[in-house]
């Protein structure tokens, strides 16, 4: 990485038990549905509100929030809750209305993270302002989008920062309605492991029946937060109604959850970990070996294929492997999907390993 990120923990600007919890309705409608459902949220235990006051939609003619003559609201439902309370910024005057109006937490929504010129309007709009920025994972499967917001963001000074995973829109049907791919978030938390990240199980999913299965599966994956879309009445919202539960589902689902610890210092449970590693590294290391001696083979077909003037490709072989593999690994109980991705990473790789050895000069011509 370019730099390594020097950024607040999260309690010092979200303080939350467990993990924290943001919630609050998809869009701010009108200034007794804010309050009324904010008000059922104060003594839920969330470290802080949410609602949406400009809503970036797919096509017009959809609700697109009221916008400035929302945030006067925002400013009632905080005499009334004593919690900070965050919205979607994607313009610079969008941070400036929010700040005037006292908006405590600002983030920056899934379709603004795609575009750089426009997170770096909004990176200098934050400049010498000390304002906590939450960042939602761009809307295309896109890591290095996605870092490169939170690095723009960073430049601009600010140091309470933290990253939203709201899944990726994908062209393959899925019972989600932004399948997460969690590969990414973790990999972004692998990057940078002080950057704090939530989950928001209203987006991925797309479906209240769904939202806390995927916040308890974040939970497990040790994320620091949750922000769950929260409504009054969920089947009349003007905005996302399937998504969003109510405040006495929301507290259930808080009771429901399986808050885990990320370390112990239980030296029983921490030896028989360490055991079961140490098997885990051996059989790793014979796993490379294997992989390494089946590229060993794989190079000696790519030869003897450039001598006979053979095509790199063969589809019949690869069809064989790659039917009968996943019926092996099917008889041992393992995923079968498991092995074909990896079968399909391990072909493309003897493609480029012969590819390789088709372009060499042969050592008897060169002799
Ligand atoms: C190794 C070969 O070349 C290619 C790579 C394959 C593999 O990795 O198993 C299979 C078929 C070919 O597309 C081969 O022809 O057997």
């Amino acid at each position: 990485m370019e730099f390594e990120l020097d950024i607040l923990p999260l309690s010092v600007w979200l303080p939350h038990q467990e993990a924290a919890i943001i919630a609050g309705p998809c869009s701010a409608e009108t200034e007794e549905q804010l309050v009324a459902t904010c008000l059922q949220l104060k003594d839920l235990g969330v470290s802080a509100l949410r609602a949406g006051i400009w809503k970036p939609r797919t096509r017009p003619g959809n609700f697109e929030g009221h916008g400035e003559i929302a945030l006067p609201w925002v400013q009632t439902v905080k005499k009334l809750v004593d919690l900070p309370f965050a919205i979607e910024v994607a313009t610079p005057q969008h941070i400036e209305l929010a700040l005037k109006y006292g908006v405590d937490i600002l983030w920056i929504g899934a379709r603004t993270t795609v575009n750089p010129f426009n997170v770096q309007d909004l990176a200098d709009a934050l400049q010498g302002v000390d304002v906590p920025v939450m960042i939602k994972n761009p809307v295309n499967p896109d890591l290095a989008l996605w870092i490169g917001a939170i690095e723009r963001i960073h430049k601009a000074g600010v140091r309470k920062i933290a990253a939203i995973h709201r899944g990726f829109s994908s062209l393959q049907e899925s019972k989600y309605r932004n399948p997460p791919n969690w590969q990414i978030p973790l990999e972004l938390k692998r990057i940078f492991p002080h950057l704090p990240l939530l989950c928001d199980p209203s987006h991925i999913t797309g479906d209240r029946k769904m939202v806390a299965k995927v916040a308890q599966k974040a939970l497990d994956l040790n994320y620091d937060g949750l922000m769950i879309e929260t409504h009054i009445t969920p089947d009349k919202a003007w905005s996302d109604a399937k998504q969003q539960v109510t405040p006495s589902e929301l507290e259930e689902m808080i009771h429901s959850f399986n808050f885990r610890k990320q370390k112990t210092d239980d030296i029983e449970f921490n030896n028989r970990l360490d055991e079961l590693r140490k098997q885990i590294d051996e059989l790793d290391r014979e796993l490379v070996e294997i992989l390494a001696t089946r590229m060993y083979l794989v190079e000696q077909i790519g030869e003897y294929k450039r001598e006979n003037n053979i095509s790199i490709f063969q589809i019949e072989r690869w069809d064989e492997i790659f039917r009968t593999r996943p019926q092996w690994a099917e008889k041992m109980k393992l995923n079968k999907e498991l092995i074909q991705e990896i079968y399909k990473l391990i072909h493309v790789e003897s493609i480029r390993k012969q590819t390789e050895v088709m372009s060499q000069i042969p050592e008897k011509i060169k002799a």
